[in-house]
Order: structure tokens, then sequence, then C-alpha cells
């Protein structure tokens, strides 16, 4: 009977995610621009399943950052999803009012920026702010949330936690204000955590820092998490499984190891030949020619065809779809 719903899942072109926390279907979110729409998210679909860390990667403008936020429902005025489901632990969230979905924020699905800056506010102490949301969520009082705030503080590194708490965002260096939000993100316990781009904003001692403290506190707390990066070396310590954009679509999905041993779209080569690597022979690293299409670029065919060096006439006929090529890994490329 299992084996059945497997091979029936691999046969319908969907990759086996056991137990999914999140189901992300046929999504589409796109912005109104004048007279016309443009779609940035194209009709994705991937899911996470529990305890698992995937990888959203991409070049910028992709449409990483609007997949996130769409998820979050905290997208820009203009923009909105017009098209799919979002599913938490079975619970499309698309149907939730703004009430209901706020409970969900912070308290099941929390998120990290780039920037810490513009999540903290920079007029109330740490403490404050750690608090607010542990009252809010976790239904306690102030001394206990004083508590459990200092503890996640602690964890995340500060040997002080009370007096961080009294201290304000700016005090703080980048690194630490990223370990507070890291220590705000985790402190309801959520099950999935979305971190856009966490580390690109620090120096790469505070980097790798950070990404050992987040590596650590997933194996132990065994949260699911949405990782987005453009950087192939962040997705090689932290993912199990990696979703590859391009122009608002997914154009290849696989384990880390499939990922970076044998990519299948040339998208996906283009990344790794374009990033420095520790091991082996010293490569002379090839830049992907052109850039992303603009946002609501609609092309009849493939829509990496013009930066790919195997594309033919036949690739920009019509638009690849995304296929099984093995259980597990799917690529959207008619060459591969
Ligand atoms: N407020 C907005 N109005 C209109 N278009 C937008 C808006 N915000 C983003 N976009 C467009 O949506 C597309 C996807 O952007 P997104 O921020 O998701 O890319 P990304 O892959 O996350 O890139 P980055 O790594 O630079 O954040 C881009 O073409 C961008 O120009």
């Amino acid at each position: 009977m299992i084996l059945c719903y497997f091979v029936a899942r691999i046969w319908a072109g969907v990759n086996v995610v056991i137990d999914p926390v999140l189901q992300v279907k046929t999504l589409k979110t796109s912005f109104q621009d004048k007279n016309r729409q443009i779609t940035v998210v194209d009709g994705i679909d991937f899911e996470i399943g529990r305890n698992e860390v995937v990888a959203l990667v991409g070049e910028s403008g992709c449409g990483k950052s609007m997949t996130s936020l769409s998820i979050m429902q905290l997208l820009p005025r203009s923009g909105t999803i017009s098209g799919g489901e979002i599913r938490f632990r079975g619970q499309n969230l698309l149907k939730l009012n703004r009430r209901e979905m706020s409970r969900v924020r912070g308290r099941q699905i929390s998120m990290i920026f780039q920037e810490p800056m513009t999540s903290l506010n920079p007029v109330l102490t740490i403490g404050l702010q750690m608090t607010e949301a542990i009252v809010r969520h976790l239904n306690v009082k102030k001394p206990e949330a004083n508590a459990i705030a200092d503890e996640w503080l602690r964890r995340v590194g500060f040997p002080e936690p009370t007096r961080t708490r009294k201290q304000f965002p700016h005090q703080l260096s980048g690194g630490m204000r990223q370990r507070v939000m890291l220590a705000m993100a985790m402190a309801c316990q959520p099950e999935l955590l979305i971190a856009d781009e966490p580390t690109t904003a620090l120096d790469v001692t505070i980097q790798a820092q950070v990404l050992d403290l987040m590596r650590q506190l997933l194996k132990e707390t065994g949260m699911s998490v949405l990782f987005i990066t453009h950087d192939l070396g962040v997705v090689a310590e932290m993912a199990d499984r990696v979703i590859v954009m391009y122009a608002g679509q997914i154009v290849e999905t696989a384990d880390v190891r499939s990922i970076f041993t044998s990519p299948l779209h040339p998208y996906t080569k283009g990344l790794l030949q374009s990033t420095p690597r520790m091991q082996g022979s010293i490569e002379k690293l090839v830049p992907i020619p052109g850039s992303v299409p603009p946002a609501g670029t609609v092309l009849p065919g493939c829509r990496f065809a013009d930066r790919c060096p195997i594309a033919t006439a036949e690739c920009r006929e019509r638009l690849p779809e995304l296929r099984v090529i093995r259980p597990g890994h799917s690529v959207r490329c008619i060459k591969a």
C-alpha cells in the first residue's frame, strides 16, 4: 500500500517527501504594474519534510524572496498571490484571515532576513521585542517570557543574556544582531523557519559562526527550514535538498549531493561553474553570460534559452515541463 503511494507520487512527477510540513502547490505571485500583471513566481510546486533543510537558490531576481514572502503573506502592497495553495500541516494558509495568519507567523512559521535592522525596532530594547512575541504566542506571563528569552539568548551565544535584553539593536554588531534574530525566531519553537539570505550581510568569519550555530540549533530542535541563498557554499553546508529557481520557475530540484555531483540543468551547471571550490584542481570560474530576464518577460520557449550554451531552435519553441528524471530529481530541460 505504502509502496503504491510512493510509486504513484513519483509517477505523478512529485518529489518524494515523507511527512511534509509545507506543501506549495502551483503558487503564482504577481505585481500590478500600470495596466499589466507581472508574474514573478510562476506556478511553483515543492514540499518541505519534517526536519528537512531545503535550499532555494538562484540569481538575484529569480523570485526566491517573493516565494518566501508569499508563504508568510508578507508581500509588498502591490503584490498578490494570484493562484495556487500553500499548505502548512495540511491547512491552506491562503484561506486564513489576517488574525489567523498572524497567529501562524512567529508561532508555527518564523522568518529571518538578510538585514536584522529591517526586522528589529531600533527604539525598543532586545528584551522588549523578544518578550512581546513570546507573551503573545506562548501565552505566558512576563517573568516566564524573560526566562525563555534569556535561555534562547544564552543558546545563541550571549553569556550575559539579562544584560543583552536591556540593550538596543544599535549597540550590537551585525553578527550579534543576526544571533538575536535567530533567538527570536527560535524562542516560540516554530515548526518551520524561513531564512532569507541570513548570513549574506556578514563578513565570512562571522558568517561561518552563524551557520555553525544554526546547524547546531536545527539539529537540537528538529525544525524544518527553507533556506534562501544565492551562495552555493552555504547550500553545501546547510541543505538536504535543493530547489533551483530561474525567472520565477523551478528548473531543477534534487538532493544536495546530486545537485553538486550530477547537475542536469545548464543553469545549475552554470551556477556551479561560477562558484569557487576549496577541493580539487584550481579551475577557472566561468560566469553565466547575460542576466535574468526582467520580470514579466514572456518568451514562448525555455526561459534560460538565451543564456544557455546548448540551446537549439527547439528550446525556443515551447516551455519545457519539469520532468522527473529519477526519484527525487526533476529538471526542466528537454536536453537533460
Ligand atoms: N515591489 C515590487 N514591485 C514589482 N516587482 C517587484 C517588487 N519586488 C520584487 N519585484 C520583482 O520580482 C522579481 C523577483 O524578485 P525577488 O526579490 O523574489 O528575487 P530574488 O531571487 O529573491 O532576488 P534577491 O536575491 O536579489 O533578493 C524581480 O524581478 C523583482 O524585480
